[in-house]
């Protein structure tokens, strides 16, 4: 081979190795690279076993049901997957409904708006994000509303991420970001003029508990708005493919068991809460929020590629790759929860803290 047929193999290889690793994948801005994926909280020669850990939970459904635990086991997956959701989805940890001619950016960056437009919050007022993640939701309802946004979420590595992205956005001034648990939150009563929670709650083993969490800590007469994972009256607990579908959604996001939408406004109203709105943003004319899911699946190929060799030369940690492919297995069953309509990630529940407490005759 003469030195041009050479240059021109190398440059051939380098661009189609450049293609693949920098260019094939979901178009968008992630804060995170392959080579910098590690496991949270996690040092890197633990994240195989807390993935093996993680998985005892499932093989031993009655720990699930001990409810004190379910909170370590919450903060154990956030470990293991925060850097995997940052670099192949983005900073907002959710779904949106699907918009022709608009980038799954500005579609996220629209459903997180529509939850503080539903709560009618004034600049400068005091704001609660219940399970705020990296905080993709927070920045955008901050800059948004110019309201004061407080995120809590149990896992510290992700309070690490947020902070750091709200300085890098220039909007630490409006959005700050605590460590705990939002079944006990470290918050005074009445002390908040709206709040909202995306995607989050599902993590409670009772949605009673962290409902009235967030009622003691809102001011009496402000709203909360939350979108609730849920299975739809489309679901039949006879049917195997349904249980098959919903029981893989659980394991791949660490869900203590998933609520039917029936059971989320008697939940609320258990607590105290009036129910101002109730709907399933998934339903049409909404489009479909699995169209992402769909669309990425080259990537994840390409991902889990990537991730298998940086894993094998030492640069991510060696349990990424059993995590990963539990994602996209997971996309898959959400896929199919989509698509069957058994299953929704955004059923909206709006609420009101009445004015005045009910009198106790
Ligand atoms: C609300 C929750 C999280 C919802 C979504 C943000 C995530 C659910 C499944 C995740 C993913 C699945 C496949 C991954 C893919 C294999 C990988 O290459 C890149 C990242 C994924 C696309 C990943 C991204 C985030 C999800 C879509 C739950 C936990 C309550
Ligand atoms: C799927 S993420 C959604 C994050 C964010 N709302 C978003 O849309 O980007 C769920 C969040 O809930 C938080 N969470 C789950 N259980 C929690 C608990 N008991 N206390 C506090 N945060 C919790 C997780 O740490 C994570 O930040």
């Amino acid at each position: 081979m003469d030195s041009l047929s050479l240059f021109c193999t190398g440059a051939l290889l380098a661009g189609g190795l450049y293609w693949f690793v920098c260019v094939l994948g979901p178009a968008e801005q992630k804060g995170k690279r392959a080579v910098d994926l590690s496991g949270g909280s996690i040092s890197a020669e633990k994240v195989r076993d807390n993935y093996k850990q993680y998985w005892s939970f499932f093989r031993r459904p009655k720990e699930i049901e001990t409810a004190e635990k379910v909170p370590d086991f919450v903060d154990t997956f956030y470990n293991l997957v925060t850097d995997i959701y940052e670099w192949g989805w983005g900073q907002s940890f959710h779904f949106s409904p699907f918009i022709p001619g608009k980038s799954h950016r500005d579609a996220t960056r629209l459903h997180e708006e529509m939850a503080v437009d539903l709560i009618d919050v004034k600049p400068g007022e005091r704001i609660l994000d219940v399970g705020c993640g990296v905080g993709g939701p927070m920045r955008a309802i901050a800059a948004h509303s110019r309201a004061k946004v407080v995120g809590i979420t149990i896992n510290d590595y992700q309070v690490n991420r947020a902070r750091m992205h709200n300085k890098k956005a220039g909007l630490d001034s409006l959005c700050e970001v605590v460590c705990g648990n939002f079944l006990e939150m470290p918050f005074q009563d009445n002390s908040f003029d709206g709040a909202y929670s995306i995607e989050a709650t599902c993590h409670a083993p009772k949605l009673e508990d962290v409902y009235a969490e967030v009622f003691r800590v809102l001011k009496p007469g402000s709203l909360y708005v939350s979108y609730e994972w849920v299975t739809t009256e489309k679901y039949r607990a006879d049917n195997p493919e349904h249980v098959e579908v919903i029981q893989g959604i659980e394991r791949g996001d660490a869900l203590p068991g998933l609520r039917s939408y029936s059971d989320i406004a008697e939940a609320a109203k258990k607590v105290g809460f009036e129910i101002v709105k109730e709907k399933d943003l998934a339903k049409p004319p909404s489009l479909p929020w699995w169209t992402r899911l769909k669309m990425g699946r080259i990537a994840y190929w390409r991902n889990h590629i990537l991730v298998i060799v940086l894993a094998a030369i030492g640069i991510a940690p060696k349990g990424t790759v059993d995590v990963h492919d539990m994602l996209f297995k997971t996309a898959d069953y959400l896929t199919r929860g989509g698509d069957s309509g058994i299953f929704s990630p955004m059923h909206m529940i709006l609420l009101r803290k009445p004015k005045e407490a009910p009198s106790k005759s």
